[in-house]
């Protein structure tokens, strides 16, 4: 018999031990088949060969009814003995060469891998696929480390996109995260995974047709995004630039007369003065740095801040939740990686809050966006970074790096300095305003994350326009204050500062906006 075509949009990894108590597995298995589950991999370490093979069999008459090929884990003899479609192998099991010798050209083999290296070895060794793991930490695995979706997309992208083998993902799959995985994680060559792998998610569920069908459809759904992304048709909708400038008298007008309410995890040193900023502009701010509440306030906030100035962890658990749970509702998330190439815990929590969450901004200075960008696989220069401060002149092209983070990201960077650079990855500005005050004080890059998200509340379907406006809105009314008589150095100006973000008029966002097209 040839190689079945295997679809690998949702494959059910099975494990006894978190099969939910009211069923039997055979149950599990059935029910997630006809839930949409498209491939098994009976996966039982605890079993001898002899029940393995047993348990095998049955699983194999469900799988078979409904024509969904059946993969064994590790014991190549069960797959063998029982005719199973394939087989599946961890890296310290036996190789992926032995595997495919002692099962023929014609049946499944996948491997784990884990790290570029790994896959590119399994496309050598006669894989037909690869499961790419441990993506979030999971009840079945406790890794050193996770991949998250940044670390999957590096493994997409060292294989080629025109090469048969496929992927999956594994490790912490659920429907609440799969969506952002499969959209975030595909490659800069045009790949995407092919499916993903899920066991608690499904044998573990109350009921495993409707987990299959949720898991299945948000598959589809972050297939098609990625899909849509590289194919640049997420480009059509996008206003120019020109029309986008032209729409921030009434973006100001609509933020005073909605006051929309913005979750900030600020951190303690400007946290007082970001809240004044908020008000200042039009904005309604509330600073809550417990995960305690941060589900019921994304249920009535418009946006979120995520700053990481004085990082405890609380307040990582915190912003990990307040995104996830903004992710969910559909409110705008702004991150402030502050002094992300400062520190190790700096950098590693920048990475673990992007790959926990889809972040609709991110706005830091030269020296952040080059950690970012290395952190992201982008290839810029190194931009050091003292304390939270950025060093020397920033990028040789920032307009490049902007867009080049925006794209990858699928989001919108924004990057502070004596010019802002503003992109989506398709659109990119360069904001010649400001006042050089505004350097000389704490938090003011803190308060134009701020800025940006009460804009990002009225501006939910163009969040371009919004960091643009919010970035505008405070250089002018740094403009303002530091041309004022009565400032006369940076402690007179941070209290101008925020009265002149209060006078600034919707009028002034047109007529003294200093923006250009890069
Ligand atoms: N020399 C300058 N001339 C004009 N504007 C400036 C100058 N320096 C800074 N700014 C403005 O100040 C704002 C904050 O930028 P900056 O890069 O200093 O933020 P930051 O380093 O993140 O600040 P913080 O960490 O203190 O919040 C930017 O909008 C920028 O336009
Ligand atoms: C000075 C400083 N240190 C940690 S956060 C912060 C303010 C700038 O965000």
């Amino acid at each position: 018999m040839s190689k079945p075509i295997v679809d690998y949009s949702l494959y059910l990894v099975t494990d006894s031990g978190l099969n939910h108590p009211s069923r039997t597995l055979l149950q599990s298995v059935e029910d997630s088949i006809r839930g949409g589950v498209t491939l098994v991999q009976l996966r039982e370490k605890e079993l001898d060969t002899e029940a393995f093979t047993a348990l095998a069999r049955q699983v194999h008459a469900v799988t078979k009814k409904y024509n969904v090929p059946l993969l064994i884990n590790d014991n190549i003899d069960v797959a063998l003995a029982i005719d199973a479609e394939g087989a599946h192998v961890g890296q310290d099991d036996i190789t992926c060469v032995e595997a495919r010798r002692l099962l023929g050209p014609n049946k499944i083999l996948g491997i784990s891998t884990g790290t570029p290296q790994e896959a590119q070895k399994a496309l050598a060794d006669g894989a037909d696929y690869i499961g790419i793991g441990t993506c979030f930490m999971t009840q079945t695995k406790t890794p050193k480390r996770t991949l998250g979706p940044i670390g999957v997309r590096a493994i997409l992208e060292a294989i080629p996109a025109d090469h048969p083998m496929r992927t999956v993902v594994i490790g912490g799959i659920k429907h609440d995260n799969t969506r952002r995985t499969v959209s975030h994680s595909a490659g800069a060559n045009g790949r995407v995974l092919d499916g993903i792998a899920v066991v608690t998610g499904i044998v573990g569920a109350v009921d495993a047709k409707v987990a299959s069908e949720q898991l299945l459809s948000e598959f589809k759904a972050g297939y098609e995004s990625a899909s849509h992304y590289f194919k640049g048709e997420n480009s059509a909708a996008r206003a120019s630039i020109e029309d986008v400038l032209k729409s921030f008298p009434q973006l100001l007008s609509t933020l005073r007369e909605k006051s929309p309410l913005t979750h900030h995890i600020s951190n303690y040193v400007v946290m007082n003065d970001t809240a004044n900023a908020t008000l200042a502009l039009g904005g309604s701010p509330i600073m809550a740095p417990s995960a305690d509440e941060a589900e019921d306030l994304s249920k009535v906030v418009s946006s979120v801040v995520l700053n990481i100035g004085t990082l405890t962890q609380s307040f990582v658990e915190c912003m990990l939740a307040a995104g996830k749970h903004a992710n969910a509702q559909g409110k705008a998330v702004v991150f402030d990686p502050v002094g992300a190439g400062a520190t190790k815990l700096r950098e590693t929590t920048t990475s673990n809050i992007l790959n926990a969450m889809h972040v609709d901004i991110i706005k830091g200075n030269p020296g952040e966006i080059s950690t970012i960008a290395n952190l992201t696989g982008c290839t810029a220069e190194s931009i050091a970074m003292r304390g939270v401060d950025s060093l020397g002149d920033g990028f040789s092209n920032p307009a490049a790096v902007v867009q080049a983070v925006a794209k990858r990201e699928n989001c919108v960077v924004a990057m502070t300095g004596k010019v802002d650079y503003v992109s989506d990855g398709v659109r990119t500005v360069a904001i010649n305003n400001g006042h050089p005050y505004q350097g000389r004080i704490t938090g003011s890059g803190c308060m134009i994350a701020s800025a940006i998200a009460s804009f990002a509340a009225i501006s939910p379907n163009d969040h371009f326009a919004a960091a643009v406006a919010g970035i505008l809105a405070l250089n002018l009314a740094g403009e303002h204050a530091g041309a004022r008589d009565d400032v006369r150095g940076p402690g007179t100006f941070r209290a101008a500062f925020i009265d002149e973000m209060a006078n600034l008029t919707p009028e002034q966002m047109l007529t003294e906006a200093r923006i250009k097209t890069v």
